[in-house]
């Protein structure tokens, strides 16, 4: 089934960047958002046209990209409205919107409720991409009500948007993000809130692993108070086994503190085993399937902390004739340099740090996928 019209309610990080994925595959999509800035973006970023009140004819599909706690209600106001013949949303958690969807009357059989596990720390239509589910799972929550052709419908957005498909049941999806999403959440920004009692020295001090571990705690915190509050007691049970592990690591870490060099030995391999068990539960994470937005070659280029000097680098870019697809800058606050990484297409990547190198840019050898 191909998907040619869609309306998306919603039009932040999630709903902006399905209209766009969407658009891209020829779809005509109509957007709606209770607050008009964000459809304004949304438009002005292409991912569509703003929903009339009344459609002429029903579109294939509405994609309800709100807060968890916002979804059920504008499922009920789409569908009495008729403004789709089937309906799913994007919600991260999913036993709550379909419990909320059964009290309100919605019509269970058009509605698939679905959550692709890609997002950003970032919110609103300004940080959406139309790659952002490239490879990425996708779950669909089916309940025993939906229709075929609902099913049908919903898969065949998630296709358009280069997801990869996992049907799973509301209540076990609940669990399962608890473990992988919603659960490193809480820890990525308990780490991160420690960072408030750190001194300038030690935040200059800050490199990669301190941000990769903190980079989801930069995320809306209203939001995802919603998404917490809507998976509690799974997301508090991932946080009592983290804290107990941690709780661990601290007591052997005083206890071998200041024991004899044997003592502290065997002390510190009760911390070694949770550390091979970190070792084991990374190897676990499967890799993204298909190619998502990193599978671009990222050059990377020292840049140089002065005014003017990353101006010259896009210049020197566009000489070269070679398109950024994206960017993300690396810098030490203190040091005088940082590192300016560039994803460009792989084929382009040689040659660009070639081009680089020749016009006096210091560009380490590296080039990953
Ligand atoms: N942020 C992320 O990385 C991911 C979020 N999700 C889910 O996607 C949904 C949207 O999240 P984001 O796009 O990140 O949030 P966002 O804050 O970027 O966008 C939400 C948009 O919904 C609008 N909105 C709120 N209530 C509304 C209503 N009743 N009617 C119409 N518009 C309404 C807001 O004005 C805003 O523009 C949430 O349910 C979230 O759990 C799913 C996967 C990843
Ligand atoms: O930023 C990231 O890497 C994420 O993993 C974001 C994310 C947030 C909420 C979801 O429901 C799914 C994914």
């Amino acid at each position: 089934m191909k998907i040619q019209r869609v309306v998306v309610v919603g039009t932040g990080l999630i709903g902006t960047s399905v209209a766009l994925a969407v658009r891209e595959k020829g779809a005509e999509v109509f957007l709606s958002d209770r607050d008009p800035a964000s459809l304004a973006m949304a438009v002005e970023l292409g991912a569509g046209t703003p929903l009339p009140r009344r459609l002429d004819r029903p579109a294939d599909l509405a994609v309800i990209a709100v807060p968890p706690a916002a979804v059920a209600a504008a499922l009920k106001d789409l569908q009495k409205r008729g403004v789709a013949r089937f309906y799913t949303d994007v919600a991260s958690v999913k036993a709550r919107p379909v419990l909320d969807a059964l009290k309100l009357g919605c019509d269970l059989a058009t509605y698939v409720p679905g959550h692709p596990l890609a997002g950003r720390e970032r919110s609103g239509p300004a940080a959406a991409r139309g790659d952002l589910f490239l490879g990425r799972p996708w779950a669909l929550c089916p309940t025993e009500a939906a229709s075929g052709a609902a099913i049908e419908a919903v898969t065949a957005l998630a296709e358009a948007c280069g997801a990869e498909i996992l049907t799973v049941d509301p209540v076990e999806h609940d669990r399962a993000v608890a473990l992988v999403s919603h659960g490193p959440h809480v820890v990525s920004a308990a780490m991160a809130a420690r960072l408030g009692d750190g001194t300038e020295t030690a935040l200059g001090l800050a490199g990669q692993g301190v941000r990769d571990v903190t980079r989801i705690a930069a995320s809306d915190p209203d939001l995802w108070i919603g998404i917490l509050t809507a998976n509690a007691e799974p997301v508090a049970a991932v946080l009592d086994a983290v804290a107990g592990d941690l709780a661990l690591a601290a007591a052997m870490l005083r206890a071998a503190h200041g024991a004899d060099a044997d003592v502290a030995e065997v002390i510190m391999q009760k911390v070694g085993d949770l550390l091979s068990r970190g070792n084991q539960g990374v190897a676990r994470i499967p890799g993204k399937h298909g190619g998502g937005p990193s599978h671009y070659a990222i050059v990377s280029v020292l840049v140089p902390d002065s005014p003017g000097e990353l101006s010259r680098l896009f210049h020197a870019v566009g000489e070269a004739g070679v398109n950024i697809e994206d960017l993300s800058i690396e810098h030490s606050p203190g040091l005088p340099l940082g590192v300016a990484e560039l994803s460009v297409k792989p084929e382009a990547a040689e040659a660009l740090a070639a081009e680089l190198r020749d016009r006096g840019w210091s560009v380490p050898v590296r080039s990953e996928s």
